[in-house]
């Protein structure tokens, strides 16, 4: 779902490569539901085929974090589940900030999945004067012209920006120069930032242009009296359509900036 741009080299200085890290939030939201269930052990290709992805390449994947589960037994799940997270991070709070709060931000705000994922929402922030002191999901919204200090008192490093579109790149450059280097960009344009600045893009749009374009061929394909043989090749013609619309299963060799879903909860 997000498109990633990222000022930073196809491969982290720890030898985990940027394709490899995104795919660990979709091995952590299977594991977490595995969890849950209080499911102790899960084979490779279980847990591929629960986040959607190939099992060779989960495999390869988990021997970055110098993971290779027991033969025959398979991975242990809450200590796989403790690895991702401390690889990623979670094991820390991040306060995050919210920036144009509308409907979306508002909605964001009230999304309770952040908070349980160790992103506190630290502070909403709004440029219309007759929001500021109104809660939203029980937090006073502040006015923008608080931003620089906020992120200084919250020590924040990620700032989500769902502004309109023509006033994405001017909150973008304020967050930065205020000590913000990760940035969730939900407004429909190409925000530029310097090195050192993450930047992930959520564009559901371009979510829903695929799916058509996608539902447009198999209409085709339908007019066309085309024939799928046998149900295995059906199944698995559809696995790679949710698979290339979801944007799953990278090319070994993609880069960051792969196609790869959001590392959104949902
Ligand atoms: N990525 C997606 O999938 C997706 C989905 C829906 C909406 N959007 C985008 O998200 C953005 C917000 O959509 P919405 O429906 O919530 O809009 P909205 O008009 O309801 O809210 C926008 C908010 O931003 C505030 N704002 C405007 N300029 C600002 C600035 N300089 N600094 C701080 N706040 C400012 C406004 O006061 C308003 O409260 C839009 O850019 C929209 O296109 C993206």
């Amino acid at each position: 779902m997000a498109t990633g741009r990222t000022h930073r080299p196809a491969t982290r200085s720890r030898g985990i490569p940027e394709a490899t890290v995104a795919r660990l939030p979709l091995y952590l939201r299977a594991l977490t539901a595995l969890s849950e269930r209080s499911v102790p052990t899960v084979s490779s290709e279980e847990l591929a085929a629960a986040a959607g992805v190939n099992s060779a390449k989960l495999r390869k994947d988990f021997s970055y974090l110098g993971s290779y589960g027991t033969r025959g037994v398979g991975y242990d799940v809450e200590y796989l589940v403790y690895q991702i997270s401390r690889e990623l991070g979670l094991t820390q709070d991040w306060p995050v900030v919210i920036v144009g709060i509308g409907n979306l931000g508002a909605a964001l705000a009230n999304y309770g999945g952040f908070a349980s994922r160790g992103f506190r929402v630290a502070a909403l922030i709004d440029a219309d004067p007759a929001m500021a002191g109104k809660p939203v999901a029980g937090i006073p919204v502040q006015h923008t012209d608080e931003l620089e200090k906020i992120i200084q008192d919250e020590g924040v490093s990620i700032g989500v920006i769902a502004t309109p579109a023509g006033a994405a790149q001017q909150v973008c450059e304020r967050l930065v120069a205020a000590g913000v280097t990760s940035i969730l960009n939900f407004a429909p344009t190409v925000l530029s930032v310097p090195d050192g600045v993450d930047v992930r893009k959520v564009d559901l749009s371009i979510e829903l242009q695929i799916l058509a374009f996608h539902e447009q061929r198999k209409a085709g394909e339908l007019a066309a009296g085309a024939v799928v043989p046998a149900a295995a090749s059906r199944q698995e013609t559809a696995a790679a359509r949710r698979g290339a619309a979801a944007g799953r299963e990278p090319a070994a060799d993609q880069g960051p900036d792969g196609d790869v879903p959001a590392v959104m909860p949902t």
